[in-house]
């Protein structure tokens, strides 16, 4: 694992010890939101814009955003603009979101939300389903192949979709030879553009990796999409899925921001 991650993953298991003892998993499952009948964001993504538009106040490698909408207006603004999906940072320390955020954003939309956040405990998958989330990130650089196992399953039994990072050919492959037996429509697999080392983002590595790809999963690429050309191509490629937050996010209005986007891709 990187320096950047083990930062943020030790962080992460600091305040999980905190949350646990606040809140036991018997608590998180009496919440209502937990026995929800949750959305499809494999279904959602093959049948729309494919666009998983992501709320996010700061980043380690940008700062904040400096974003003058309030979450309600901005997740309703991309509902209403057409995303597919909506992506909710939970992350405190490093990205400034909370389970509150994802709590609230399920009372605004009524379409699939991703929990965004560095999952390493079965604690955390819980508290995604009782939050309102309808699907969950595994980072394939922050877990063993063990710890990806048991989180997926959990995530699945649990009616959760998932969305499995890589950044390389290595990564893709654990991630393949993991999902062998998974049905194909319960999880889908996004290529993170961004090099956690030097936080430089490349189209170029969803391109190379697509190749290696099979082809019932529905491949997705995340970060550094800032060009609806951008999208237009890797649509040619097969890509179905596109994971973008910064550039709506460094808008006065993430939602207006992203219906001209999709405009764009569409024209
Ligand atoms: O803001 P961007 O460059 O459009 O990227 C969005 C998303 O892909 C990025 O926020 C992200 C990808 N993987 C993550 C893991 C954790 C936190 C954040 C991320």
């Amino acid at each position: 694992m990187n320096d950047i991650l083990k930062k943020i993953t030790q962080q992460t298991l600091k305040d999980l010890s905190v949350r646990k003892r606040n809140m036991t998993l018997s608590d998180l499952r009496s919440m209502p939101g937990y026995g929800r009948k949750t959305f499809s964001l494999y279904e959602s993504l093959k049948n729309g814009s494919g666009i998983i538009a992501e709320h996010k106040r700061q980043s380690p490698s940008k700062g904040s955003f400096k974003c003058p909408a309030d979450l309600e207006k901005v997740v309703k603004g991309y509902e209403k603009a057409g995303a597919s999906a909506i992506s909710c940072l939970t992350d405190e320390p490093f990205f400034g979101g909370s389970l509150k955020d994802l709590q609230s954003a399920r009372n605004y939309v009524k379409i699939p939300l991703l929990r965004k956040d560095f999952m390493v405990d079965l604690y955390q998958v819980h508290e995604a389903r009782a939050y309102g989330a309808d699907a969950i990130l595994l980072i394939a650089a922050c877990l063993d192949d063990e710890q990806m196992k048991t989180l997926a399953i959990e995530a699945l039994n649990l009616n959760l979709e998932i969305l499995f990072e890589v950044h390389n050919k290595e990564e893709l492959d654990r991630v393949m030879q993991l999902t062998q037996s998974f049905n194909p429509t319960k999880f889908v697999i996004g290529v993170n553009n961004r090099d956690l080392k030097k936080f430089e983002t490349s189209i170029e590595i969803s391109k190379s990796l697509i190749a290696h790809f099979p082809k019932d999963v529905l491949a997705i690429s995340e970060s550094g999409i800032s060009d609806p050309e951008v999208v237009k191509e890797l649509k040619q490629i097969s890509f179905q899925g596109f994971l973008i937050g910064e550039l709506f996010m460094k808008t006065d209005d993430p939602g207006s921001a992203l219906k001209s986007f999709i405009k764009s891709v569409e024209e």
